[in-house]
């Protein structure tokens, strides 16, 4: 149930059908109650509402308040069947996504927001690429649940950061992807409480099967093995075989990459923040590196990073490729790959007006900004 500001209900049915990559789902208002103080929190335009009555969410969370997305989740949780399929009791499901949203930090990107956008984006991904006609419902449980997982406790300093500074968690994990390994853990930790495992009524072999889905999922995220996962997808695609499990494992640790990195595929007024948050958790390591003496993270460093500079690299050399290859498998996709088709286009005209203008106002013995975040933290020239 969602509440508008004054306190009334607003009855939402939950329509599938994601229509774009960028909105995930559609939902029909049925009450009668929609005043213009709704419109405001839910963001929907007049005319949408004055047309089909059928509301497009829009992907920007800015204005949602966590009880609003605690309940969009539960909603993604209820519209996979998930309820009823695995007898999940509300109440437990509600405890659960609580406890997530405690265990999220207040940092400036990797927080409770950032965990719901990727996870609508897994959720509308399920939905466009009809995945449920392909997986059965564990994989797709596992899949939802380890994006609402995916970032728990996240510190705001990556693991390269850990490692240098040897954290308690670099030394706990033996700099084996310290930070995945801490948020799978800290997932499983409440997963171990009754009151909020969701799983409580799962078969012990149900369990193994969702607890070992999960790890390998948020193990995945580890930008460190971008390249690794990327290729061994690339290896199966031309034989993909949904039968096959090691091929669904591998999928579903693409798509909670993409979804993971997917802020870009979002309209820019909604993207363009999110790269505000990102960056200025960059910039606080690096300072924190400065200050205490670490090797300094390029695509971190306020000296050399500017938002152009950060967006064409990842997009091109992460991003796209990345999409592409999930394109093949599902043609689907293809309308969203114009998108970021589109998006490369416009970026590369954007690159060359902003390097004229720099031309124009930078000194000559300036460098040119070249980090950008390179699968493993590596940096890569831009190359436009
Ligand atoms: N430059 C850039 N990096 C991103 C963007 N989205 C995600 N990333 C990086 O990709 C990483 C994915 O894993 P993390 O969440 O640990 O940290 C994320 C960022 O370092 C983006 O839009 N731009
Ligand atoms: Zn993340």
């Amino acid at each position: 149930k969602l509440y508008n500001t004054k306190g009334n209900i607003i009855n939402i049915s939950p329509q599938l059908a994601p229509n774009s990559p960028h909105s995930c789902y559609k939902l029909e208002v049925v009450a009668a109650d929609c005043n213009s103080e709704l419109l405001g929190i839910l963001h929907f335009s007049t005319r949408e509402l004055l047309g089909n009555r059928k509301i497009k969410i829009l992907c920007c969370c800015r204005q949602w308040e966590d009880a609003e997305i605690m309940v969009l989740l539960q909603v993604m949780y209820t519209d996979l069947d998930f309820i009823s399929t695995f007898n999940i009791e509300l109440d437990v499901l509600q405890q659960f996504l609580y406890e997530v949203y405690r265990r999220y930090n207040n940092i400036p990107f990797h927080n409770f927001k950032h965990c719901f956008c990727v996870t609508q984006m897994m959720y509308g991904l399920i939905w466009l690429t009809d995945l449920r006609s392909e997986m059965d419902s564990i994989d797709l449980l596992i899949m939802l649940t380890s994006a609402v997982c995916h970032d728990l406790d996240h510190t705001g300093y990556n693991n390269a950061y850990q490692i240098n500074a040897r954290t308690e968690l670099a030394l706990r994990y033996n700099d084996i992807s310290p930070l995945e390994n801490h948020h799978c853990a800290v997932a499983f930790e409440i997963l171990e409480k009754t009151e909020s495992n969701i799983f409580r009524n799962l078969s012990t072999e149900q369990f193994k099967r969702i607890r070992e889905g999960i790890i390998k999922c948020i193990l995945a995220t580890d930008m460190t093995r971008h390249t690794e996962i990327l290729n061994k997808f690339k290896a199966i695609l031309p034989v993909f075989d949904f039968s096959d499990k090691d091929h669904r494992d591998v999928l579903m640790m693409i798509m909670i990459k993409v979804s993971d990195i997917s802020n870009e595929a979002r309209p820019m007024d909604v993207a363009e923040p999110w790269l505000d948050c990102l960056l200025q958790e960059f910039f606080n390591q690096s300072d924190m590196e400065k200050l205490e003496g670490l090797p300094v993270t390029p695509f971190m460093d306020r000296d050399k990073v500017t938002k152009p500079s950060s967006q064409t690299g990842f997009i091109r050399f992460v991003l796209f490729p990345l999409f592409t290859e999930l394109a093949n498998l599902f043609p689907c996709l293809e309308k969203a790959l114009d998108y970021y088709t589109e998006m490369e286009k416009a970026l590369e005209r954007e690159k060359q007006n902003w390097t004229q203008s720099e031309k124009m106002v930078k000194p000559s013995n300036l460098k040119e900004p070249e980090a950008h975040p390179e699968p493993g933290g590596m940096t890569k020239p831009v190359n436009l």
